[in-house]
C-alpha cells in the first residue's frame, strides 16, 4: 500500500489501509478524511460541501488563520481568515504506510498570498500526521519581521457522531465560556458537568487541556488532546441554522459536532520578531 496523488474533487493525497482511509487536500492544507480500518469515519463531511478553489469546505479539519469568525473587532473578512481558502504548498511527505500505517504531509502557506488585513512578514507551516491510532494536525507560525503581530487560529474540526442529541463531552466541567448562540452581545457562562446538546450551540470555552467525546450510538469514545491552545470552541448549528446554509444538508446537523482547538479573542497569540508559536491537535479513538 502506498499513498496516491489525487485531483478529484481537489488536488491532494489519499491512502487506503484495509477498509481505512486517509485524505488531505492542498486547498487549505485540509484534512478531510481519517477512518481507521474497521471504524466508522471519524471526521464528518457534508454531502452539500463545495469543493472549489476559493471556497470553504464544510467538514474535515479547516484551518482557521489569521483571524477567527470576523476577527476580534468583528470587521474582518473573509470569515475565519484566508488560510482555509488558499491552496497551500506541499513541502514534504513521508510515507511509511507499509511499515507502520503512517503518513506525514507538510505544507507551507505561500507568503505571497498575503492579505490586506494581515500585512506581516511570517511563515506558516501545517503538519498532518495520519496513523492507525490517531490523526494529528499542527501549525507553526513564525514572525520573520521587525514588528510584533497578533493572530487568531483554530482547527475547526468536524466530528462524525451517531446523534448529537445523545453525545456527551467530558473535560469542560467548570470552564467559563462565551455563548455566541445567545445572540449579541454574547453571554458568559460556566460549564456545569458534561456538555450535552439540546439546541444550537456555539461556545468559546477557556480550556487548555484534553477532552473526551462519548458517542453511545456509534459505541465509541474519542479524545481530543492539544498543545498551544487556550480555547475550545464547541459548535452545532441545529435545525434552523443548518437549513439556512447552502453547503449544509437540512438534516445533517444531527450527525456532526465541531470541537475546535483554538486561540481567539483574549487568547489570540502575540508573536515578537523571531518567535514561533505551535498549535497542535490530536484525535485518538479510545
Ligand atoms: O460557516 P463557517 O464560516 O464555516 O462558520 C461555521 C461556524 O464556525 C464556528 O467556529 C463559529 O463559532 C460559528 O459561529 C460559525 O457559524
Amino acid at each position: 500500500m502506498a499513498h496516491e496523488e489525487t485531483t478529484n474533487p481537489l488536488r491532494g493525497i489519499e491512502a487506503r489501509r484495509g477498509a481505512g482511509h486517509y485524505g488531505i487536500f492542498d486547498h487549505g492544507a485540509h484534512i478531510w478524511s481519517w477512518t481507521p480500518d474497521g471504524q466508522q469515519p471519524v471526521l464528518w463531511m457534508s454531502k452539500k460541501s463545495a469543493f472549489a478553489e476559493g471556497s470553504p469546505i464544510r467538514g474535515g479539519i479547516p484551518i482557521v488563520f489569521p483571524w477567527f469568525a470576523m476577527g476580534p473587532s468583528g470587521d474582518l473578512s473573509p470569515q475565519h481568515g484566508f488560510a482555509r481558502l488558499d491552496t497551500w504548498h506541499r513541502s514534504d511527505l513521508k510515507d511509511t504506510l507499509d511499515a507502520d500505517g503512517r503518513l506525514l504531509v507538510e505544507y507551507e502557506l505561500d507568503y505571497a498570498m498575503d492579505h490586506q488585513h494581515f500585512p506581516h512578514n511570517y511563515t506558516a507551516y501545517a503538519l498532518a500526521k495520519f496513523t492507525p491510532e490517531y490523526v494529528q494536525i499542527g501549525m507553526q507560525v513564525t514572525n520573520n519581521g521587525d514588528e510584533p503581530f497578533t493572530f487568531e487560529s483554530a482547527f475547526h474540526t468536524y466530528l462524525n457522531v451517531g446523534d448529537v442529541r445523545q453525545i456527551t463531552i467530558d473535560g469542560l466541567d467548570g470552564c467559563s465560556y462565551l455563548d455566541r448562540a445567545a445572540g449579541a452581545p454574547a453571554a458568559d457562562g460556566v460549564q456545569a458537568g458534561q456538555v450535552t446538546f439540546t439546541g444550537e450551540t456555539d461556545r468559546i470555552y477557556k480550556h487548555k487541556d484534553s477532552l473526551v467525546l462519548n458517542d453511545p450510538v456509534l459505541g465509541r469514545s474519542l479524545e481530543v488532546s492539544k498543545i498551544g491552545s487556550g480555547n475550545t470552541v464547541v459548535w452545532n448549528p441545529w435545525a434552523d441554522k443548518a437549513a439556512a446554509m447552502a453547503d449544509f444538508g437540512d438534516d445533517e446537523w444531527t450527525s456532526m459536532v465541531c470541537i475546535e482547538t483554538a486561540n481567539v479573542l483574549d487568547d489570540a497569540i502575540r508573536l515578537l520578531p523571531g518567535q514561533t508559536h505551535t498549535l497542535r491537535q490530536r484525535i485518538t479513538l479510545l
